[in-house]
């Protein structure tokens, strides 16, 4: 892809039908999961995007035979005592969940291996994780002292311990429970907010049992996980993009199918409808223990709100993109309770900032969030996605309600999660 990419989507309306790829987060998990497990493990629905693809080439490297066609990922495991000890460093690139539950995985193998990553996540903090998994006994060493990447784990016998997460992140919740599952006794994890469920849904999908109260998950050591089959559903924080750009372009109404409705990623949905757009739900099943459907989205006049608390993990990664919805919306934006946002692959609420204002949005940056006022005619420009895939795609669907071209600096990154994106908005832009 070129480095910078000029698009133009202005008298546009959002029509029609679309597939979103699938789910990272459980894309990521189906190939540890099946990598975990002994046996064979088919994974339809995978997304191709550069983070899991990243997560396969890393049990290729510990010895896990993985046969990807694009289509459907094989896997067949000897299990986690039969990985071997790779010779060269374990690359997790752009990706936090793959480092951040690669050092829980890895903390009771019997391997040795150092995880390094990119410049973005190699300034990312992992002591979120280290510090835990060095309380149950996990032997993680630092050259730098600091706990980012590159970090050497080698693996060791580990006892449980009960753990209050002090951020509301699924990446920590998952990686001590995967820690947990080799753990000597019952492992804890305790939320104030709920973080997403993947984890805990395919664990017990593997023949896990993981037990959920109170906000509080367990697991047991020594419980033998088998080889599945594994749909992964639509990305609902790919959805989002879409969601938006037809709730917010006047004339819309978009169909998307297959997308993954677990009700601890669905503060997008909430968010839309308390602004004004109407939603329809419609097609509900379930795929191993995810629940997905058919969304249909209608334009209508929006209004700003105030996005926080309990909501924020529920759109954790959708926040750039209602930040380019709020400008559109009549009246005043709240987002707060979002400092965690600083700490992603760019210091989103910096980054969301000065892109938007760039273009004539009305917003102004807070310690743990943004507040906009709207609406606001949006002009072009160029905006830089700073390398990050969510703010590359944030402007590419603000080219929908801009004057003039928006051109988008470094917009290979969007390969990260969605590499069939520009392709999708082509598709579901229609001239008025
Ligand atoms: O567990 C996961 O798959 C993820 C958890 C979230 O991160 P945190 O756990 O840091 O909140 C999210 O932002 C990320 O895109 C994916
Ligand atoms: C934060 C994200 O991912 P990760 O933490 O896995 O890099 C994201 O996809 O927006």
């Amino acid at each position: 892809m070129k480095d910078l990419q000029t698009i133009h989507f202005k008298d546009n309306t959002v029509q029609g039908e679309l597939k979103v790829p699938g789910d990272k987060s459980i894309s990521h998990r189906a190939v540890m999961l099946g990598s975990i497990a002994e046996g064979k493990t088919t994974i339809t629905g995978f997304l191709n995007g550069e983070d899991c693809l990243r997560t396969i080439e890393i049990f290729k490297q510990l010895g896990v035979n993985i046969d990807n066609t694009g289509d459907t990922v094989e896997i067949h495991s000897p299990g986690i005592q039969g990985w071997t000890t790779p010779s060269e460093d374990l690359y997790a690139g752009n990706s936090g969940t793959t480092a951040r539950l690669m050092l829980g995985i890895l903390a009771s193998s019997n391997v040795q291996a150092v995880i390094s990553g990119d410049e973005s996540l190699s300034s990312r903090p992992m002591d979120r994780v280290t510090n835990p998994l060095r309380d149950m006994g996990a032997s993680i060493h630092s050259e730098s002292g600091t706990d980012l990447l590159p970090l050497k784990i080698t693996g060791t016998p580990l006892k449980a311990i009960n753990y209050k997460n002090p951020v509301a992140s699924a990446q920590v919740k998952s990686a001590i429970l995967f820690a947990g599952l080799q753990a000597e006794g019952t492992t804890s994890v305790q939320e104030e907010t709920v973080s997403r469920d993947h984890t805990e849904q395919m664990l017990r999908y593997f023949g896990a049992d993981v037990h959920v109260s109170n906000g509080t998950a367990s697991i047991r050591k020594g419980q033998k996980l088998q080889g599945q089959t594994v749909h992964v559903p639509g990305d609902i924080s790919s959805a989002a993009f879409f969601m938006v750009a037809a709730g917010m372009t006047p004339g819309s109404s978009l169909t998307l199918t297959n997308v993954g409705l677990n009700p601890t990623r669905t503060g997008i949905i909430d968010v839309l409808e308390a602004m004004g757009v109407g939603v329809t739900i419609s097609n509900e099943s379930y795929e191993n223990g995810e629940p997905v459907g058919t969304l249909e989205i209608n334009h209508q006049q929006l209004q700003g709100i105030e996005i926080g608390g309990d909501l924020i993990p529920r759109l954790i990664d959708e926040l750039p993109i209602i930040a380019l919805l709020a400008t559109q919306a009549e009246g005043t934006t709240i987002i707060k309770d979002a400092a965690e946002l600083r700490v992603k692959e760019t210091d989103r609420i910096a980054a969301v900032t000065n892109e938007l204002t760039k273009i004539g949005a009305n917003i102004e940056a807070t310690p743990d969030g943004m507040i906009i006022h709207g609406p606001t005619p949006l002009k072009g420009g160029t905006m830089d996605s700073y390398g990050d895939h969510r703010l590359g795609m944030m402007a590419g669907i603000a080219s929908l309600v801009a004057s003039e071209p928006i051109t988008i600096q470094n917009p290979a990154c969007i390969d990260i999660s969605y590499p069939s994106f520009f392709e999708d908005l082509e598709s579901v832009a229609q001239k008025r």
